[in-house]
């Protein structure tokens, strides 16, 4: 199990990098992600938040927990319409706010193996995906929110950083 930073750890807000060669190094640290996630319990997990500054991210918003995703190097192709959600963050523990996204996106991203996919899809997938690829570019659901809600959150979270240290940890 990874530790998964959180808010307002600038290490949240570094860019990752692409993905020059996806081996078993690769391989080893997308099943730790999706080891991280299920346990966390989380839909969705992007390497930026294990402090890995590498262009990954995993998703499953099956019921089951049985549909799991592994985008490397992801790239919108397209997206279409708007949906509006609340958004939650593994990296920004017990707060929620309304975010607004494109409802279909076409993505392209290597698979677990390498491989070049495209993947077209809505929903809460497409919901998931488009917060998790924000994530390797350092950006947070709080960025879509007023200064003034963000600061809150933020002082919130730093109080309780203060008073429980070691809970990232766990
Ligand atoms: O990236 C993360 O922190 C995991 C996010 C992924 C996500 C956020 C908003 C909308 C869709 C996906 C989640 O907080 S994981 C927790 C969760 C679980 C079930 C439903 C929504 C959020
Ligand atoms: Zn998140």
């Amino acid at each position: 199990l990874r530790e998964i930073l959180c808010f307002p750890d600038p290490r949240l807000r570094l860019r990752a990098d692409p993905v020059a060669e996806v081996d078993d190094s690769i391989r080893e640290l997308v099943d730790d992600m999706f080891e991280t996630m299920y346990a966390a319990p989380g839909i969705g997990l992007a390497a930026t938040q294990i402090n890995v500054q590498k262009r990954i991210l995993v998703a499953d918003v099956s019921e089951d927990q049985n549909e799991p995703y592994c985008l490397i190097n992801p790239e919108i192709l397209s997206r279409d319409g708007e949906e509006e959600m609340d958004e939650g963050c593994l990296s920004v523990p017990g707060f929620y706010e309304r975010v607004r996204r494109a409802e279909r996106i076409r993505v392209r991203a290597l698979n677990r193996d390498g491989e070049p996919f495209e993947l077209e899809t809505g929903g809460l997938l497409a919901v998931c995906i488009q917060h998790e690829i924000d994530h390797l570019d350092g950006k947070l659901f709080v960025d879509y929110i007023s200064n003034l809600k963000r600061t809150r959150i933020r002082k919130k979270l730093e109080k309780q950083a203060a008073r429980d240290p070691g809970r990232g940890a766990r």
